[in-house]
């Protein structure tokens, strides 16, 4: 690939005109630096107009002020020394005291090799100032652009909420040169690639530099949308229409009813699809997004019913999606509609009971604010995985069940024919759910959201708005107690004492 634009020019491109502000020190200065390096130092500062091989300044996106670290390759191939990581250091400092989101746009060939073991050792500090960036609840964005290796590769250019590349820039950990010495062959093509790693579930979107203030801004609309004020309930709906357990679930069945990725076109804005987990799970059976509902932000996991059954990797994405809720201070909208998780020796290896597990555990006990939608089906762990918040909303036909009905049927009757009366026997539908305070209020079908897709989608986006504005303005302490408090009195109305 041609060679990187210098940091300049990317900030150039990114920013609103006009807007950077550099933050650097003037000339940061090493002592003791032997003459060669002395004299590299010198000619890559000439060469390249820069004093070090980051800029680190502030500017605007959209109007919004973004503090911004970019890599310049010209200058020793973007190594970083203690200078070069000290400057970083200062500026993700200033950035988390003034309260601003990072873009980071690393190019570079590693830890600067002039500067051996201290240099290599700077990626613990500035981990760690990513990590209080992050813990303040700040956006940390990546862009990794043509090529980024080694230690920046494994430090601060993997840890972003969000990771976006150059397309086709060169990313990998053991770059071709050191690869080749090392192992004696080139690495195989392609194989370090942003669009090979987007494959591999570690870039969220391989997006040209162009086009990258704009995702940065449907980014930030989500990360840094104000909170409302008040809630403006959406009009009642009236009573749950008394429709069979099995025509409900056959209906959730229909191939042409809508399913979480026609929620989000049809009634969400600033919607950016996320990748995998970024720690290598991919899987297309869940959605991960960003999202606003009428203004109100969120960050969206829902199960994809056009896609394959959940593996593990699915509810690693999920949790992803849990912790960037967390993080980012914004609630989570979970969208459940699952004919189950995978049945089968890899999924029983793999460990998908252990994965809807730890699902559950972090879900339970979410700082941020939770909304779930019972959208369709809700078959079994893969479902109940997604389900707890601390308000669950349900469309008519929406049912949850311990396994799927065929399967329940063949526990109690050894054949999968009764499955209608099992259904119904559970008390799978809406208006069970409903009356168990599984879920807190039913979005109408009329007759289901098949045959009316658009004001089906439009009626739930509303009710996910509301409930979006009633989580965020409750206090934190008493929405978990309460939600704590609603899981812990789950079907205590139906014991009975002998006493
Ligand atoms: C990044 C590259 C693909 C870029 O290839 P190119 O052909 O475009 O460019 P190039 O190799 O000629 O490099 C351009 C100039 O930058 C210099 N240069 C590149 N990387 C450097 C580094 N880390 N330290 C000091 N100088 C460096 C080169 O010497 C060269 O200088 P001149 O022009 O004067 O000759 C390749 O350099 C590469 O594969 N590097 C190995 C990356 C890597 O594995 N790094 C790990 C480092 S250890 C580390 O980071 C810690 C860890 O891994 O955890």
């Amino acid at each position: 690939m041609a060679s990187e634009p210098g940091a300049r020019a990317f900030i150039e491109q990114v920013l609103d005109s006009g807007s950077w502000v550099p933050w650097d020190d003037p000339e940061p200065t090493l002592a003791d630096v032997p003459d060669d390096y002395r004299a590299a130092l010198a000619r890559a500062r000439q060469e390249t107009g820069l004093t070090e091989a980051v800029l680190t300044g502030e500017g605007r996106i959209a109007g919004r002020r973004v503090a911004v670290l970019a890599g310049d390759f010209g200058f020793l191939g973007g190594s970083i020394g203690v200078a070069t990581a000290e400057r970083l250091l200062l500026a993700m400092e200033r950035a988390t005291r003034e309260a601003l989101p990072l873009l980071v746009a690393p190019a570079s060939g590693g830890t600067r090799m002039q500067e051996g073991t201290l240099a290599f050792l700077q990626m613990v500090k500035i981990t760690d100032a990513v990590a209080a960036h992050r813990a303040a609840g700040l956006p940390y964005l990546v862009y990794l652009r043509h090529p980024t290796t080694g230690g920046v590769l494994a430090s601060w250019g993997s840890l972003g909420h969000v990771t976006l590349a150059q397309p086709g820039a060169l990313i990998g950990f053991l770059g071709p040169r050191a690869y080749e010495a090392i192992r004696g062959e080139a690495p195989p093509d392609g194989v370090q690639s942003a669009e090979n790693l987007h494959k591999h579930g570690l870039i969220d979107a391989v997006v040209p530099a162009e086009e990258l203030a704009e995702t940065i801004e449907r980014v930030l609309n989500v990360a840094c949308a104000p909170h409302p004020v008040g809630v403006r309930p959406p009009a009642p709906y009236g009573s749950v229409p008394d429709v069979s357990a099995w025509e409900s679930i056959q209906r959730t069945r229909r191939a042409d009813r809508p399913g979480v990725r026609d929620l989000l076109r049809a009634t969400a804005l600033d919607v950016v699809h996320l990748h995998g987990s970024l720690e290598g799970d991919v899987d297309e059976g869940v959605v991960l997004a960003l999202a606003t509902f009428g203004g109100l932000p969120c960050v969206v996991v829902g199960h994809d019913r056009s896609g394959p059954a959940l593996f593990r990797s699915a509810l690693r994405v999920g949790r992803r999606g849990m912790r960037l809720a967390r993080e980012l201070r914004v609630p989570l909208l979970t969208v459940i509609d699952t004919p189950g998780a995978a049945l089968s020796p890899e999924a029983e290896e793999e460990g998908v009971a252990s994965a809807i597990a730890h699902s559950l555990l972090d879900l339970v006990r979410l700082d941020a604010p939770t909304v779930s939608v019972v959208l369709g089906q809700g078959a079994g762990g893969a479902a109940l995985a997604l389900l707890p918040a601390d308000r669950v909303l349900c469309a008519q036909h929406g049912w949850v069940s311990p396994l799927p009905p065929e399967g329940a049927s063949a526990i109690v009757h050894r054949t999968p024919d009764h499955a209608p009366e099992v259904a119904a026997a559970q008390g799978v539908r809406s208006l069970d759910l409903l009356r168990h305070g599984i879920v807190d209020r039913v979005v109408p079908e009329l007759p289901d959201a098949a045959e009316e897709p658009e004001s089906f989608l439009d009626r739930m986006g509303l009710a996910i708005e509301y409930e979006l504005a009633s989580v965020l303005v409750t206090d934190p302490v008493s929405r978990l107690t309460a939600r704590r408090a609603r899981y812990r009195n789950l079907g205590r109305e139906t014991l009975t004492s002998d006493t």
